[in-house]
């Protein structure tokens, strides 16, 4: 079943076609890959998918309890709040609070008190509080960060900040996860732990993943389906197998490594 489908979406800035009549659907529980060169318009695809940018033009819909909903030119927090979430390339977190607390704080969508609770300190509020801190626990524990909970997140390592960010986006209790390049600047050890991570998470969490990626060995090894974008436009759809083998991706962007 389509979680989300795009239709001839396209994105232009100025006289630069960024994202050209791209269509695409992604299905329950599936892991896509987005890959092609440097500027081919993969984190513009994912700032329109996000509502990060309004598209100029085409269709995006989400798959809300059955029925697919138009969410083109919503805002983010709108479309967090109906199942998106994201990571980005530049990791945005906040950096001097504790990884803790970062987690907590993507969770406010859930928190189900009112003002009037917190400010007479209600029981509802320790309660809800209690349960925001449990579940945000759980969370890190399931991205390998629980010891490191009290440390303020710009004191972690490049690699575990990018895990936090995927235990912030998880923190929304999304449907599909959109990540922008996880292991950029990641060594191999790291980069193999995070693939395996990015697996389970799918499984565990029943997600649809989309991500974008420059490491190979990563798309490779866990992508069931892969599109490739060159200068805004798909030039190719298809498996791994298909997509390593294929000579217009080969040409312009894969080359002979693969
Ligand atoms: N806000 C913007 N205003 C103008 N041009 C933009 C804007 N955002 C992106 N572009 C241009 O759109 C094209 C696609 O950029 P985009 O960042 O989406 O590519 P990418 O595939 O994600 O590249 P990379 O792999 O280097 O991250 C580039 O030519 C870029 O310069």
């Amino acid at each position: 079943m389509n979680v989300l489908k795009v239709s001839g979406l396209t994105k232009n800035f100025g006289g630069l076609c960024a994202v050209s009549n791209v269509n695409m659907e992604l299905n329950e529980r599936e892991l896509i890959g987005l890959i092609g060169p440097n500027g081919a318009g993969k984190t513009t695809l994912f700032n329109l998918l996000t509502g990060v940018y309004e598209p100029s033009s085409g269709k995006i819909e989400l798959n809300v309890d059955g029925n697919m909903k138009s969410i083109g030119g919503l805002k983010p927090y709108v479309v967090t709040a109906m199942g998106l979430a994201r990571t980005f390339q530049n990791i945005r977190l906040f950096k001097s609070q504790s990884v803790l607390d970062n987690v907590k704080i993507a969770m406010h969508k859930n928190i189900k008190y009112g003002t009037a609770a917190a400010i007479l300190r209600l029981p509802k509020f320790y309660a809800e509080e209690e349960r925001v801190q449990r579940e945000a626990e759980e969370l890190l524990k399931v991205v390998h960060l629980y010891d490191k909970k009290d440390e303020l997140a710009k004191n972690l390592p490049y690699g575990e900040q990018r895990r936090l960010e995927i235990a912030r986006a998880l923190a929304t209790s999304p449907k599909i996860l959109f990540l922008d390049e996880p292991a950029a600047g990641m060594n191999p050890q790291e980069t193999a732990e995070l693939t395996e991570l990015i697996h389970k998470i799918k499984e565990d969490f029943n997600l649809t993943v989309i991500l974008i990626e420059h490491d190979m060995s990563l798309v490779m090894t866990i992508c069931e389906r892969i599109y490739v974008l060159d200068y805004g436009k798909l030039i190719a759809h298809g498996n791994p197998e298909e997509i390593k083998n294929n000579p217009r991706v080969i040409e312009a962007y894969l080359g002979e490594e693969i």
